[in-house]
C-alpha cells in the first residue's frame, strides 16, 4: 500500500489514500506505522477519504501516533490539500473544500505554495471542548499542580485545547505541566495543552504538548487555539493576522469575529513516498 510522507512546519504525517474503498487502519496499525522504529514514524497518521458532503473534494480522518483519533489537525488539513492538489482532484489556481471530523473547510492557496484553510469557529461551550469540573463558560480557568494554581484557557477546535500564557515559551517546563493537565479530570478526552508567549499584539511564540504525540514542532490547532484564546483575553488582536511562532515554523492565524471563524496559513511539504509492505498495511 502507497503512502505520502509529508509535513507542515515541522509536524509530520503519513498519508494514505483511502478514496477506492481500502478500510481505515485500526488504533493498532496507526501506532505501528507511527512508531519511529518499527514503522515508518510520524506524528499523525492521516487518511484521505470520500467526500461526506457535496461541495467537498475528500474527507480525511486523523490518529494520533499512539493510535488515538482526533477531530482535527490544523497542519494535516493543508497538507492534505497539498496531497489532493498533487493528484489533480483539486484545483492548482482556486479555492476548493475538504471536511474534517470537525466539519468543512474552505481552503484557499496562500499564493506561496501553502494553503489557507477556514478552521471554523473556535467553541469555547465546557460541553464542546470537553472541560468538566467547572462553574459556566470562562475566558480563564485554574488547576491546581504540584502546590501552584496554574490558569490556563480552553477551547476546541474541533479538538480539545489548554493554552497557558507564559513569560518564557523557550523555558517553559512543557515536559512537566503538559502531561499533567492532559491526566486532569478537568479534561476527559486529554488536551493538546499550548505554552504561549505574547511578543506583540500581532506576535506569539507557542510550543504545544500534544494529546496523542507529545511536544511537537508545530500544531496548527493549537495555532488557532492560543489565538482565540488570547484574542478573547484582548491580549492578541482579533480580526488580524497573529503570526504564530512554533518550533517547526511560523502560521499565520486570523480570527475573523463577524464570520467566527478561525483563518489559518502556512506551508505543506512532501519529504518521501513509499510502500508499505504487506504484513504493515491496514
Ligand atoms: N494531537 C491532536 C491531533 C493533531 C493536531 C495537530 N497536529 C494540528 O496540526 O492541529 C489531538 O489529539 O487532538
Amino acid at each position: 500500500m502507497r503512502f505520502s510522507k509529508m509535513h507542515g512546519a515541522g509536524n509530520d504525517f503519513v498519508v494514505l489514500d483511502l478514496r477506492g474503498g481500502l478500510p481505515a487502519p485500526t488504533p493498532a496499525q496507526c501506532a505501528r506505522l507511527g512508531d519511529r522504529h518499527f514503522g515508518v514514524g510520524c506524528d499523525q497518521i492521516l487518511t484521505i477519504e470520500p467526500p461526506r458532503s457535496a461541495g467537498s473534494i475528500a474527507a480525511y480522518r486523523i490518529w494520533n501516533a499512539d493510535g488515538s483519533a482526533s477531530g482535527q489537525c490544523g497542519n494535516g488539513a493543508r497538507c492534505v490539500a497539498a496531497w489532493l492538489v498533487r493528484d489533480g482532484a483539486a484545483p492548482a489556481d482556486a479555492g476548493f473544500t475538504i471536511e474534517s471530523p470537525a466539519g468543512v473547510h474552505p481552503v484557499q492557496h496562500d499564493g506561496e505554495g501553502g494553503f489557507v484553510i477556514d478552521m471554523g469557529a473556535p467553541r469555547f461551550a465546557p460541553a464542546a471542548i470537553p472541560l468538566a469540573g467547572v462553574d459556566g463558560e470562562h475566558d480563564e480557568y485554574m488547576l491546581a499542580l504540584d502546590g501552584e494554581t496554574l490558569r490556563f484557557g480552553a477551547v476546541s477546535m474541533g479538538n480539545p485545547h489548554a493554552v497557558i500564557e507564559v513569560a518564557d515559551a523557550a523555558a517553559a517546563d512543557v515536559a512537566r505541566i503538559g502531561p499533567a493537565v492532559q491526566a486532569s479530570a478537568m479534561f476527559p478526552a486529554s488536551a493538546n495543552v499550548g505554552f504561549a508567549q505574547v511578543l506583540a499584539p500581532d506576535r506569539i511564540r507557542l510550543r504545544v504538548f500534544e494529546r496523542g504525540v507529545g511536544e511537537t514542532l508545530a500544531c496548527g490547532s493549537g495555532a488557532c487555539a492560543a489565538v482565540a484564546v488570547l484574542a478573547r483575553r484582548g491580549r492578541v488582536q482579533a480580526d488580524a493576522e497573529v503570526a504564530v511562532e512554533l518550533p517547526g515554523g511560523t502560521l499565520r492565524i486570523r480570527h475573523d469575529t463577524a464570520a467566527n471563524s478561525v483563518f489559518m496559513a502556512g506551508p505543506a511539504a512532501f519529504v518521501f513516498e513509499g510502500n508499505l509492505l504487506s504484513q504493515e498495511q491496514p
